[in-house]
């Protein structure tokens, strides 16, 4: 009984969310109001309605808890919602915190892994108010780093979380916990990107590409606008989804084991999930010559070196590099003629990044010896999906103080989901 009053008040919750989010976007948008992260705290009262909290200004407060489970990391994202009676409701707030190593890493000891996310849900249990707890949805959807494990060792770490999540406060359903497939992560992104930057549902608007390089794989999602694109792409390269009354066709394509950790092994020639052998090193022309390290990758230890190629470091590790990328990328020609957001792995190693600096590593191996290989990884990998080198990109950790990531779009779409349900 109670639990069906739960649901229908969050079936409500969902409508009203989805109508508010439809509502807030398409006028955000017209008022090029950006989307800010400022607080109404202080308007905020405790109210007398259970589903919503509101104050003597009538203003309802919604929110939704998603959790990445990422291949480098596990990451929550709390996200706040809040209308005023009769008036555009507005995302508010994202409250984001990140903990490393990624789920993976737990999958022989799965025990160990409830700390963090304990951990996690307590900053959800901080920001969310008690009131709201048993309406807000908690979801957590794993990438790459759970892909990329056995089936069983990856479900026993899934039932781990879905049993802290089902002893949490929260609301969740039989679904909560999941592997996400790599074209919903690229859909997600998209949704993510082009609602912060205001292409979504906005006629005659030109939408954002997106591209999003993780630790164990890469995905690359854009709205064709040539039919070439929707009629020679390969099968398992497009995607229709639904949300909020518009049927979207994208091109999306998740490539597993080629984000920049898997690549780095590929490039440095080890394999997936196998130790090396006793003695074994692996030696890479794309490393400082003379160079020797430790490289640990999905819990195992690779010992590697630097070695002295007859070209310069560039040239001959953008060979190996394609060599190791060969025929292994679909080339999409109308992505030249786009504009593309990039995050996760290239916003972070272009924060890093100098052009000469596989020309200083020629000499020394500085305080990022992988740099050269990751630049070079990313600048090849580019160019073999369709970038032409002159190629502009922007590249974002958050816009309007939100974090640049499948997880808003994942939680529109959840939400979403939950309303079609409905019916
Ligand atoms: O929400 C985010 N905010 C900031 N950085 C992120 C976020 N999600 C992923 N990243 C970055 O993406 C990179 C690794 O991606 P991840 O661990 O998600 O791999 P995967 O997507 O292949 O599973 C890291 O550099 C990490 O800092
Ligand atoms: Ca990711």
């Amino acid at each position: 009984m109670e639990a069906m009053k739960i649901s229908k008040r969050f079936y409500a919750f969902g409508i009203l969310a989805c109508i508010a989010i439809y509502v807030a976007y398409i006028k955000w948008h017209m008022d090029s109001k950006p989307m800010s992260g400022v607080t109404d705290g202080t308007t905020e009262n405790k109210g007398d309605k259970l589903d919503h909290q509101t104050s003597a200004a009538d203003l309802s407060v919604f929110y939704g808890i998603m959790f990445d489970a990422g291949s480098t990391g596990t990451r929550i994202h709390i996200f706040k919602f809040t209308q005023k009676s009769k008036e555009t409701p507005k995302l508010t707030r994202e409250t984001f915190k990140a903990l490393k190593p990624g789920l993976s890493a737990y999958a022989d000891d799965v025990d160990k892994s409830a700390q963090g996310i304990q951990e996690l849900l307590d900053v959800a249990k901080k920001e969310v108010p008690v009131e709201l707890w048993k309406f807000t949805p908690l979801v957590l959807k794993a990438t790459a780093g759970l892909r990329l494990l056995p089936g069983e060792k990856a479900q026993k770490l899934l039932d781990k979380v879905k049993e802290i999540f089902q002893a949490s406060p929260f609301f969740v359903r039989d679904d909560c916990v999941s592997i996400m497939n790599g074209t919903d992560e690229g859909v997600s992104a998209w949704i993510t990107i082009n609602f912060l930057t205001g292409n979504l549902n906005v006629p005659r608007k030109r939408s954002v590409g997106m591209l999003d390089l993780g630790g164990g794989s890469t995905q690359i999602t854009f709205l064709p606008s040539s039919k070439t694109t929707l009629q020679t792409s390969p099968a398992g390269h497009l995607a229709a989804f639904q949300m909020f009354n518009n049927t979207y066709k994208l091109y999306s394509y998740s490539y597993l084991g080629l984000g920049l950790m898997s690549a780095r092994l590929a490039i440095l020639g080890g394999v997936e999930g196998k130790p090396l052998k006793e003695g074994e090193e692996l030696i890479s022309s794309c490393l400082s010559p003379g160079f020797k390290t430790e490289w640990e990758h999905a819990e195992i230890m690779y010992r590697v070196k630097g070695q002295k190629a007859g070209e310069p470091l560039y040239e001959s590790c953008s060979n190996k590099v394609a060599k190791m990328l060969y025929k292994k990328v679909y080339k999409a020609e109308e992505v030249k003629d786009l504009d593309f957001y990039a995050f996760s792995y290239y916003y972070d190693c272009a924060a890093e990044v100098s052009l000469i600096v596989c020309k200083t590593m020629e000499v020394s191996p500085g305080d990022n010896p992988f740099l050269c290989m990751d630049l070079t990884y990313i600048s090849v990998l580019l160019q073999e999906l369709g970038f032409p080198k002159s190629q502009v990109f922007k590249l974002a950790r958050k816009i309007d103080d939100v974090e640049t990531s499948w997880a808003l779009g994942a939680t529109f779409h959840y939400i979403d989901s939950l309303n079609r349900l409905q019916y």
